[in-house]
């Protein structure tokens, strides 16, 4: 016989596998409704991205420490770095709670993306690791570690290989999060202007939209790194783009349309491995039950193509399988309003 599981129950009545995660919960109360006004919205996806900036920020031959925190902690180098534009958003947000609450600048990024998430209606269940030390100085990776958007598909696929083995299927995956997303940097004129037509929910209208043939700019002019969006008030990155039509991408990027539980699942995948990278994980104490589980996608949310687009509207890349058939939305064409900026 096993000996029984030993589980540990924090100060508020919570019952974890590991006691060192009561911690976790005070953070947890704070930040839904005090950093994140307990929606998808632009705080949620500013810390996303952060936790991406951070741990994407490691090369085996370049150096770097990944999921450390060196973003915030050597911010007065990192955000020098073109691809860290806007990031001092989310990093002035973060850097109250994480003196408050004592702990690593690693851990709270990572663990505030998973939080995020979790307020992202569709979002699948991710871990949290805790355990990350402070980032070892003096300086932190090179610049050029983060992918830009107008990077060539090869190019990106080179760098989060090297970052973190990430195949060519996880990547696609891990851009599943444009599905709650948008940019206020590449075209400053407009910011908050988000990369699918539902930017409050995790589902899979970015694989649909992006595969559209593009027909404008959201903005008078466009920025660096991004073509023509199919629907207004939306804006489309060159690499999600070039992502949705490569051969070496493309079916994978297909395969997550209108497929929710694919994507849910490669992207949990995907983002769980992110969260590690330059640790050790044997090295990490698993707190992921301290996380909530995101609500479900609402009925209302099953995937269709935007009002005003139809079926021959998309652009097949995929080879060997044709695109999913979905039905546009009905009334006018659609337009997209920005996100509000927190
Ligand atoms: C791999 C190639 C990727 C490229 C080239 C890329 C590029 C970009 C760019 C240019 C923006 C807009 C920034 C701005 O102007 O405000 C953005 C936003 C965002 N990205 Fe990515 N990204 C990539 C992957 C990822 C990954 C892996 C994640 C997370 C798992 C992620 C999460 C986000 C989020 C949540 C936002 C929205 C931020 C906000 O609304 O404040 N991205 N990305
Ligand atoms: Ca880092
Ligand atoms: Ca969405």
């Amino acid at each position: 016989l096993a000996p029984p599981m030993r589980r540990a129950t924090c100060s508020g009545g919570q019952s974890v596998a590991n006691a060192q995660c009561c911690q976790w919960f005070p953070v947890l109360e704070d930040i839904l409704p005090n950093m994140f006004d307990n929606e998808c919205g632009d705080d949620a996806h500013g810390a996303l991205r952060l936790s991406f900036h951070d741990a994407i920020g490691f090369s085996p031959s370049k150096g770097g420490g990944g999921a450390d925190g060196s973003i915030i902690v050597f911010n007065s180098t990192e955000l020098q770095f073109p691809a860290n534009n806007g990031l001092d958003d989310p990093i002035n947000t973060e850097v109250p709670f994480i003196e408050k609450h004592n702990v690593t600048p690693g851990d709270f990024i990572q663990f505030a993306a998973a939080v995020s998430l979790s307020l992202c209606a569709g979002a699948p269940k991710v871990q949290f690791m805790m355990g990350r030390p402070m980032p070892t100085g003096p300086a932190p990776g090179p610049d050029g570690l983060v992918p830009e958007p107008f990077d060539n598909v090869d190019v990106i696929l080179a760098r989060m290989n090297d970052a973190g083995g990430f195949s060519p299927t996880d990547v696609v995956a891990l851009l599943a999060s444009h599905s709650i997303a948008g940019a206020d940097d590449v075209d400053p004129t407009i910011p908050g202007t988000p990369f699918d037509s539902t930017p409050e929910l995790f589902d899979t209208q970015v694989f649909i939209e992006v595969q559209l043939r593009g027909t404008q700019f959201p903005g008078r002019q466009p920025g660096q790194g991004e073509v023509m969006s199919a629907v207004a008030g939306e804006m489309r990155l060159q690499s999600d783009h070039l992502m949705a039509r490569d051969s070496a991408t493309s079916c994978a990027w297909q395969s997550f349309a209108g497929n929710q539980a694919a994507a849910q699942s490669a992207f949990a995948k995907a983002f769980n491995k992110m969260a590690v990278i330059g640790h050790n994980p044997t090295n990490l104490i698993d707190c992921s039950d301290v996380l909530p589980s995101a609500p479900p996608l609402p009925a209302s949310a099953a995937a269709h193509l935007p009002a005003g687009q139809s079926q021959n509207d998309i652009e097949q890349a995929c080879a060997t399988a044709p695109f999913p058939t979905f039905t546009a939305q009905p009334g006018p064409a659609t337009t997209v309003p920005a996100i509000p900026q927190a």
